[in-house]
């Protein structure tokens, strides 16, 4: 029978290349070149997709793997089974594709219209108002716009999106849509280990929300702010106060010293994005790791096209399921940010390399935690003063405590901000897959959890015919959130790990791995094993140990918090927001 059960496989290996490689094409077309045309290829390659998932998985049922002897043959079995949106019937599967088609273009398609004048998208120019503007009106308005714009349209069909994405996990065998984004980490005990990492975290998240609190209260005043209650969320210089990075003028701890900007360094050095790929590539290469193929650069989109075309600018790698094509699709702007977004990329890049050659179903990362994790390792280590002066990006690399507190300050204000944001997300949406948030209550239960783990409030009055989750990409475009909370905690780890292989002896946050070929052997034979074993393997193969643990972040973020605590005490903070709402000025 297991010679019968690898005849399967290789079958099932040889169509799905194919079939996945011409699907893979049409979202690129679609996603490269907006029109109907292209989303009408598209429906139809998601279509015949899934009839393949269908007929393999099916098929895949028949076989009893209970006394079969190789793990991996019934690893694969095991994966074929889970078969998502192919197990609902055909007008559902038509409908649910409509859907998600639909919100994704809302989203990519939403402007905010001045009174006289353009409409703005979100990409580059509200992020920029997000990032740049110290006006809170102006800030409120490009807040309040974006969401008006999204989340109302897409209330009514994120809640059909929940029942028909619900159906076709039953009838996949799990309870609800969490429960099966939550099997690919095979851990029973995950949402546990989660609340405890997040736990372990937490002193130093509230520690840090108090200092940047204290800043915005001296900057916008008392009549916006409370020294005691939660941060209104348009305030932070993001649109969902997930990444604090760009506030880091308003909250620097030491402002006569060395500030960590090669932003403009990089924009005097007219470098291009071209060359930030380029820099990435030879990075990776530095640690032994492969290049990227020659397709890579006529292939790929690094720069929002000028041809007029409508492009989705959601950054995002493709793997094309055959061995050698294989893309990154950014709008790459020169600056800071996106040079480590292309790190974050092109780690997705190399992990797609790293295990083009396995049977195309173990093509994963070994959880999807571990597939965000490779290129945030590596932007750790380009982060740091010695590899941007290396790079020509920073002049002065002054070693003094208090630039070192400003460095660390300008990492944890995009890491450690990142945390219960990035837990929370998934929070939300598990309860709205199992029934714990029903659907008259989205966006009460939204800010709930925006308040209970961010410590932020909503600047205006908010209503159910709002739909604020919404205004975040990765809700309408269906993709779990929960692998970025995980890569935030392991990406700690790695570092460690790879640090003390390259031979590394000094304080974490100075670690700069280029041109360690012990630390890329590390990650690249983890990557090279793909889905092939369960993740506690893996992670036992860069760290010695099997769990995930935030010991390595706290010891990254140490020098910090000391910092954080005396200066907390000094000025007496509360720490936490036991006000719970925001100093809504409109007298409501
Ligand atoms: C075909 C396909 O979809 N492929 C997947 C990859 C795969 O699954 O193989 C993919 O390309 N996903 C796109 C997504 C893009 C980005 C993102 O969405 N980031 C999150 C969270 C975050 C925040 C800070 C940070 O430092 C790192 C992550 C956000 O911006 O909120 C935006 C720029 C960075 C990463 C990505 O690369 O993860
Ligand atoms: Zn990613």
């Amino acid at each position: 029978v297991t010679s019968e059960a690898n005849k399967f496989l290789d079958e099932y290996n040889n169509t799905t290349q194919s079939v996945w490689n011409a699907y893979t094409e049409a979202v690129w077309n679609y996603t490269t070149n907006i029109t109907e045309y292209n989303r009408q290829q598209m429906l139809k390659k998601s279509f015949l997709t899934a009839q393949h998932t269908l007929y393999y998985g099916t098929k895949a049922r028949h076989f009893n793997t209970t006394n079969f002897t190789s793990p991996l043959l019934k690893r694969m079995l095991w994966k074929l089974k889970e078969m998502e949106r192919a197990s609902l019937p055909e007008n559902d599967l038509k409908e649910y594709n409509e859907l998600l088609t639909n919100m994704e273009t809302i989203y990519n398609a939403a402007d905010v219209c001045l009174e006289k004048g353009p409409c703005i998208p979100l990409e580059p120019d509200l992020s920029e108002v997000m990032a740049s503007s110290r006006d809170y009106d102006e800030l409120l308005w490009a807040w309040q716009g974006w969401r008006d714009t999204v989340g109302q349209q897409l209330r009514p069909i994120y809640s059909r999106y929940v029942e028909l994405s619900n159906k076709a996990a039953k009838l996949n065998g799990h309870t609800d849509t969490g429960d099966s984004w939550r099997v690919v980490y095979e851990s029973p005990t995950l949402e546990k280990d989660l609340e405890q990492l997040y736990h372990e975290m937490k002193p130093l998240y509230l520690n840090l929300h108090a200092y940047v609190r204290r800043a915005l209260y001296h900057y916008y005043g008392s009549q916006h702010i409370s020294l005691r209650g939660p941060i209104p969320a348009h305030l932070l210089g993001n649109m969902w106060a997930q990444s604090w990075t760009n506030i880091i003028d308003l909250v620097i701890p030491f402002p006569s010293s060395t500030q960590m900007d090669a932003t403009m360094a990089m924009k005097s050095q007219r470098w291009t994005p071209i060359k930030m790929f380029e820099e990435a590539d030879k990075f990776f290469q530095s640690l032994g790791l492969l290049p990227v193929l020659p397709e890579f650069w006529v292939k790929s989109m690094l720069e929002k096209p000028l041809d007029g075309r409508e492009v989705s600018c959601q950054t995002s790698s493709w793997d094309f399921y055959n061995g050698k094509d294989f893309r990154v699709k950014q709008c790459t702007e020169v600056n800071m940010e996106d040079l480590l977004s292309v790190f974050h990329e092109m780690g997705h890049i190399q992990y797609f390399m790293q295990y083009k050659d396995l049977p195309v179903v173990l093509r994963e990362g070994a959880n999807p935690g571990f597939h965000e994790a490779m290129g945030d390792v590596v932007a750790l280590s380009v982060s740091t003063p010695s590899y941007l002066h290396n790079s020509e990006l920073l002049i002065t690399q002054i070693e003094d405590y208090e630039s070192e507190i400003n460095f660390l300050m300008s990492i944890a204000l995009e890491k450690v901000a990142f945390i219960p944001f990035s837990y929370l997300m998934d929070q939300f949406r598990w309860k709205i897959f199992d029934g714990r948030i029903s659907k008259e209550d989205y966006n009460q239960e939204w800010w709930n959890l925006r308040l209970k783990y961010q410590g932020i409030c909503p600047p205006l009055p908010r209503s159910e015919e709002d739909f604020d989750a919404g205004s975040k990409f990765h809700i309408p475009g269906n993709v779990p959130y929960i692998r970025y909370f995980i890569s935030s905690v392991i990406q700690f780890q790695f570092h460690e790990a790879v640090c003390k292989a390259s031979g590394f002896t000094g304080p974490l946050h100075k670690c700069n791995i280029y041109n360690s070929q012990e630390a890329g052997k590390l990650l690249g034979d983890v990557m090279k094993l793909g889905f092939s074993k369960p993740w506690p393997e893996a992670m036992k193969m860069i760290t010695g140990q099997y769990n995930m643990s935030a010991k390595s972040l706290m010891k990254y973020f140490k020098p910090l918090l000391d910092w954080l605590v005396a200066e907390n005490i000094r000025q007496e903070e509360i720490l936490g927001w036991p006000e719970f709402g925001c100093l809504i000025s409109d007298g409501t």
